[in-house]
């Protein structure tokens, strides 16, 4: 197979940074074939969180109907899902069209603080979604609110939560370092019965860090595809949002956290 199609379930971000704007972005430079059905509507910007309009969940069950009857999904990232009941729409449709290599990005606030799930809605997201994600992609506050304990403060601490979703029912968890205050920004690999592989990249210094998390997930459902296993997949994916982070201060796009740069990859 030479093409494929990578499918994005998120709300969206009008400032082009994070949500399916930044998962499209990635998908292309990583030689996706992009496709997105969105699961709200978000006014955000590079300075926060305006207001949130989400799609009727029978609405989102239509999107994914007729998609996934027409196009084959070899790949499908999970991002904004709002509350419950988008969560059991997409929980169905999972099972309905059982797409391989399913990344879960269980976004709950954005990076200006502002909440993108319902308080409410962390249990189903444990029980309906941690079971079918291929791989989980919590940061360090997701991870603690998933399990109801603190944040972790160290690569200890991370993958001893990591395993501690695994109990929960993931198959595979990837914790995000981002929010440590290290010199280096790891993030580390976590799969039942095998040591921990961690994934390390030096700190970019930039305040523009909008979409880190979707890119860094959306880059995983693009490569897994075309890579032989999870840790190869997310080894390059990781590489590539590095690389956009670094290339983030040559954009001008609004006043508050801006966005990565997507560019065409080098693979
Ligand atoms: N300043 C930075 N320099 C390099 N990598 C970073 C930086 N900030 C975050 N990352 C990386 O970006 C990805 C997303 O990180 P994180 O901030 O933990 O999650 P989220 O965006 O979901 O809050 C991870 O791979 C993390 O290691
Ligand atoms: C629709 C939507 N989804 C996700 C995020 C989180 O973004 P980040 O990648 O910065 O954590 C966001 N701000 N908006």
């Amino acid at each position: 197979m030479s093409s494929f199609n990578i499918l994005s379930i998120a709300g969206t971000d009008p400032s082009g940074g994070a949500g399916i704007q930044a998962d499209l972005k990635a998908f292309s430079a990583l030689g996706g074939y992009g496709m997105s059905v969105v699961t709200a509507l978000v006014a955000q910007t590079t300075t926060g969180v305006a207001e949130v309009h989400r799609v009727p969940p029978e609405f989102i069950t239509r999107q994914l109907d007729v998609l996934l009857e027409d196009v084959r999904a070899d790949a499908v990232k999970i991002g904004m899902l709002a509350d419950t009941e988008v969560i059991d729409a997409v929980a169905e449709a999972l099972d309905a069209h059982r797409p391989p290599h399913v990344v879960l990005d269980p976004v709950m606030v954005a990076k200006s603080g502002d909440r993108l799930l319902a308080a409410d809605a962390i249990g189903a997201v444990r029980a309906r979604l941690l079971p079918r994600a291929d791989l989980i992609t919590p940061n360090l506050p997701e991870a603690a609110e998933l399990l109801g304990v603190e944040e972790a403060v160290d690569t200890a601490g991370m993958e001893h939560q990591a395993r501690g979703l695994l109990d929960l029912g993931a198959r595979r968890v990837l914790i995000k370092g981002g929010h440590l205050d290290t010199a280096e920004s790891t993030d580390l690999l976590v799969e039942p019965g095998r040591p921990a592989v961690p994934f390390t990249a030096p700190r970019v210094a930039t305040k523009n860090t909008h979409g880190t998390g979707c890119t860094l997930s959306s880059a995983i459902a693009a490569l897994l595809p075309q890579r032989d296993g999870c840790a190869d997949a997310v080894r390059d994916a990781k590489e590539y949002l590095t690389e956009a982070l670094r290339r983030a201060d040559d954009l001008d796009v609004g006043a508050g956290k801006g966005p990565v740069h997507h560019f065409h990859a080098w693979w």
